[in-house]
């Protein structure tokens, strides 16, 4: 198909726009053998009659432990009887009874019943249902810091890890997620939780730009038609998502910039596209850290973002200077605040040969300017004196 009858047919960019959404579990899963085989080694036993093992899993947002767990659950449930796997949303799900009413649900295939001694009557269910399959329950906990939140975390675990003990069904085992790095959910578990939960610790890194992009190519190929976008700015959204440590903002972005050309009529996405979607997709994460800035950060940052979006000299010694007859900094502080402001992911500090480090904006000076709470007058021209 051409791409004016493309247009023509649908007026659409997206061959298929379930792709890009957060329900969506991809056909292949890049770079995450190694999580994938500790967890199939944990659910292994399970298959010769044992109990399965438990596993927490860390790190930050959007490096594929949801999709991980969901795709090893889903060759689970292909594979296999004797494992039944539970998929529990602690953001949605958050008391004991709602847990256990998404596992009845997902475990008998129906609604759990809504009169009753509830809960126990729920667990009974539960286990029978398990019983009569001789199966062994799995139970992922998603966004499992909302449960510490709610203050059922360890009664929940104590219940399900042992569940067998008054029901006679198999051990069940437990996959603890949180994308809360400062949280380790097995020293959040009580004494006597803990002599029954030992979960091995999987770790998912970020992703590096060439596995963004690798990622972010495959949506491309199956969400949209032919040509829509570029290498070089499907090169570009990685980069920015790279950036962010976040492969989901580089799948929103993409999706954000396809339905910008889409929306003008246009059959293929221009760098204004991307430049535009980034600008909207960024800026919640942007205001999020220039909150946290102290506030010697904070007015070195709208000063750069000042100077950046007056096309004025980059290097950090010219950022210094101008920075001093504004700000009460040393040489000192201020090179500690820059730093922190790369390291927060704000700027890069690109060297140059013979002229120290360049300060680069990685956003939109009026947005980083915006963020920090300085409302910035437009660009000026610059005069012939001050370019030369
Ligand atoms: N390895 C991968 N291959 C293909 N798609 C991936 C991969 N990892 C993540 N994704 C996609 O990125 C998005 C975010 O992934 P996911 O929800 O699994 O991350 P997460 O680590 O659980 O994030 P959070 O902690 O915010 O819940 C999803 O759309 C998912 O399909």
């Amino acid at each position: 198909m051409t791409h004016s009858s493309l247009l023509r047919s649908d007026q659409t960019l997206f061959r298929d726009p379930d792709v890009f959404e957060f329900t969506y579990l991809p056909d292949h899963l890049h770079h995450r053998d190694a999580q994938v085989r500790e967890l199939a080694f944990l659910l292994r036993p399970a298959l010769r009659g044992a109990s399965t093992g438990s596993a927490v899993l860390r790190g930050p947002p959007g490096t594929g432990k949801t999709t991980t767990v969901r795709r090893v659950f889903r060759e689970v449930r292909e594979e296999t009887r004797k494992i039944v796997p539970v998929y529990v949303n602690c953001r949605h799900d958050r008391t004991a009874l709602a847990v256990y009413r998404s596992i009845f649900a997902q475990v008998c295939g129906c609604p759990a019943p809504s009169a009753g001694r509830y809960l126990d009557e729920i667990k009974q269910g539960i286990a029978a249902r398990l019983h009569d399959e001789n199966a062994a329950l799995v139970v992922c906990l998603d966004d499992a810091n909302y449960l510490i939140a709610a203050g059922t975390y360890n009664l929940l675990l104590y219940q399900l890890l042992r569940l067998y003990e008054k029901w006679d069904v198999r051990k069940a085992g437990v996959f603890a997620i949180t994308s809360d790095l400062a949280l380790n959910l097995y020293a959040e578990a009580d004494p006597s939780v803990r002599s029954v939960f030992h979960p091995t610790e999987v770790t998912f890194w970020p992703y590096t730009k060439t596995e963004v992009r690798e990622i972010l190519t495959d949506r491309a190929r199956q969400g949209l038609y032919p040509g829509v976008i570029s290498k070089v700015l499907l090169d570009r959204i990685a980069q920015i998502a790279a950036d962010e440590q976040d492969v989901r903002i580089g799948i929103d972005l993409l999706r954000g910039a396809v339905q910008r050309a889409e929306r003008d009529g246009r059959r293929r996405v221009g760098p204004d596209d991307v430049t535009a979607a980034a600008r909207v997709i960024t800026a919640p994460s942007l205001r999020s850290r220039a909150v946290e800035l102290s506030a010697g950060e904070r007015a070195l940052l709208s000063r750069i973002a000042e100077r950046s979006r007056e096309g004025r000299e980059m290097t950090s010694g010219a950022v210094f200077e101008a920075a001093r007859e504004y700000l009460p900094v040393g040489k000192t502080s201020y090179h500690e605040h820059l730093n922190h402001l790369a390291e927060i992911g704000i700027v890069d500090l690109v060297p140059r040969v013979g002229k120290g480090r360049e300060v680069r904006l990685r956003y939109d000076a009026g947005d980083v300017a915006a963020a920090c709470g300085v409302r910035t007058k437009p660009a000026k021209t610059r005069t012939e004196h001050e370019v030369s």
